[in-house]
């Protein structure tokens, strides 16, 4: 998905010694891999996760204190099915196999595994057996215990060295271990909250069997960060494109915090922002922080551009190369810069190195990135290509960055013309930009803010027939968006009261000449994806 990651990510790893506790998540495809991530980062443990192909040399450079194994999509008993390099076994550091790599570390290790008759998927129950360091303090012998299953195969045959100390109706190897080699498997997700033990069993896993001990925090964070920019940039200049969201704003304030009047960040009205936006970021930026910004009030240049597109992914091209187009243009006013500062986050580094290696398809091209690395003359500074948005978030609550900006929902860069299904028109955007601040403004007063990962309203492209004052309205129809969600790959919609999308939608209605149509969508991602577009 993003081209600037791929680049990235070979040496994404940290190569500072404040945190020389790491563990290494190697994947095999399992769609909740990132959750690993999560949990191990949640228990103040750095970690990464990489291919399970990577070379034996990078992994021991990587220097991990502790190794995971992801699940798969792949069954081991398939022909050319993904096998787990030896170097992991010969590093001496401690090993969890979850699922797909509980089977492999068996089958490798010289245990036998079958395709069952009993696959377990979703909710199950483990027979703790014996005791054993993986979740020592947290479960014991003769215990019944909840777990989530996601499996056809099963370990039949224990490798030498391991014994079973967990059983399950479809799996007689639950968990197992070996306790001398300090090699663990599960047959259950530990990963996931319907696991209601899961994160302890991984804590434990981290902290009391690899020794970690638990010091990544987002001061350490900052510090290393600081430092690692100060080395990237030297003296040069760097540009940073800044909406006013979170992942800019954090990027800006932690890049002049390192390298101060060489920073200089760019705000840019691209005539598809929500009502009052752009004084509301310019007045933030420019009463709380000393930072060089400058404003392009660019609305004449994209609306033009965007006349009469109607396509979803040529319109966000457009964007994406307009953006591209003012930044040059405003370095080339500022005599040039070297770099050009982004707000890259972790799950677009993982995407770009998941497991398939081929290309994946694109569902959407985001602005900032499609063809960005062929055209760019400036290198990337991107500060934040390690952290989750909740991590960014807590990053920036550390800067004293106010909460107005920290806790924003995020907002696309191509903005409204992302919501506006079909050619955009001035007369639509001021309808939108109407029904979305209703929205909002409802949401704020019901205090469910900061519940919702993102709200806002799309305009339709149909006029319902309807009856007002005794009058017969033909107006447009718009619909309304709410979701949430951790780090917007996958989303739940947020389950509003009636009353509440009633007292919206009467508003809507009443206020808004030109929309006489209120509905709530109600699809999850997926199947759908948070923008209509
Ligand atoms: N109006 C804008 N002016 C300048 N740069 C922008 C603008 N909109 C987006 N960008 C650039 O595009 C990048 C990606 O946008 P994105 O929406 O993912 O991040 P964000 O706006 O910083 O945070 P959030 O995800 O919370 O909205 C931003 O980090 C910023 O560099
Ligand atoms: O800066 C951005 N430029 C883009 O082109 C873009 N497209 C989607 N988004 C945001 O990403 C999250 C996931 O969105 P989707 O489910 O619609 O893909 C949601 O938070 C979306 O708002 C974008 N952000
Ligand atoms: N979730 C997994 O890792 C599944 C592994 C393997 N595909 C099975 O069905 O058992
Ligand atoms: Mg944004």
């Amino acid at each position: 998905m993003n081209e600037t990651a791929k680049t990235a990510a070979p040496e994404a790893g940290l190569d500072e010694t404040l945190h020389d506790d790491r563990i290494l998540i190697l994947d095999f495809g399992s769609q909740v891999t990132q959750l690993i991530a999560r949990r191990v980062r949640e228990s103040g443990v750095y970690c990464e996760i990489w291919p399970y192909s990577s070379s034996a040399e990078r992994i021991r450079a990587f220097a991990p204190k502790g190794i995971i194994l992801s699940g798969s999509p792949a069954s081991v008993l398939d022909k050319d099915a993904p096998t787990i390099p030896d170097v992991v076994f010969s590093l001496n550091v401690p090993v969890l196999g979850i699922c797909y790599g509980q089977q492999a570390m068996c089958r490798q290790l010289g245990g036998t595994v079958e395709t069952s008759e009993h696959r377990e998927f979703g909710r199950a129950h483990i027979d703790i057996i014996k005791d054993c360091a993986l979740f020592r303090g947290t479960w014991a012998r003769g215990g019944r215990e909840q777990v989530w299953m996601s499996h056809g195969d099963r370990v039949t045959k224990l490798p030498p060295g391991f014994q079973a100390v967990a059983v399950s109706e479809g799996a007689p190897f639950a968990i197992i271990a070996d306790e001398g080699r300090r090699l663990y498997g599960v047959q259950f997700h530990p990963e996931v909250v319907h696991t209601p033990h899961g994160a302890a069993l991984l804590r434990n896993f981290t902290h009391d069997v690899a020794g970690c001990r638990g010091t990544w925090t987002m001061a350490g964070f900052r510090e290393m960060e600081i430092a690692r920019i100060r080395q990237q940039v030297g003296k040069g200049r760097v540009i940073c494109g800044l909406s006013g969201g979170v992942d800019s704003s954090v990027a800006a304030v932690l890049i002049h915090q390192a390298i101060g009047d060489q920073l200089t960040c760019i705000f840019v009205d691209p005539g598809i922002l929500r009502a009052g936006e752009a004084d509301e970021v310019i007045r933030t930026f420019r009463d709380r922080f000393n930072i060089h910004l400058i404003h392009r009030d660019a609305s004449d240049l994209f609306l033009n551009a965007l006349e009469g597109v109607s396509d979803p992914e040529i319109k966000r091209k457009t964007i994406g190369r307009l953006f591209i187009e003012v930044f040059e243009e405003e370095a080339a006013k500022l005599g040039g810069a070297e770099f050009l500062a982004q707000g890259t986050l972790y799950p677009d580094v993982i995407e770009s190195v998941s497991f398939t290696g081929g290309p994946s398809v694109t569902i959407k091209s985001h602005h900032n990135v499609g063809g960005l690395p062929e055209r760019m003359k400036m290198q990337l500074v991107e500060p934040l290509r390690e952290l989750f948005k909740d991590e960014v978030r807590e990053l920036g609550r550390e800067m004293d960055i106010p909460e107005a900006i920290v806790g924003r929902h995020p907002f696309p860069g191509p903005g409204l013309a992302i919501r506006i299904p079909g050619a955009i028109t001035r007369e639509k955007l001021d309808l939108l930009r109407r029904v979305d601040s209703i929205f909002l403004e409802e949401i704020r007063s019901a205090g469910l803010y900061d519940a919702i990962w993102q709200a806002f309203a799309v305009l339709l492209p149909v006029r319902t027939v309807g009856v007002m004052g005794d009058g017969r309205t033909y107006d447009y129809a718009c619909a309304l968006r709410a979701v949430t969600s951790t780090d917007g790959m996958t989303a739940d919609i947020y389950p509003f009261d009636m009353s509440f999308l009633n007292r919206v939608a009467g508003r809507i209605v009443n206020e808004v000449r030109g929309v006489n149509r209120v509905t709530y969508d109600i699809t999850s991602k997926p199947p759908g994806t948070i923008e209509w577009e």
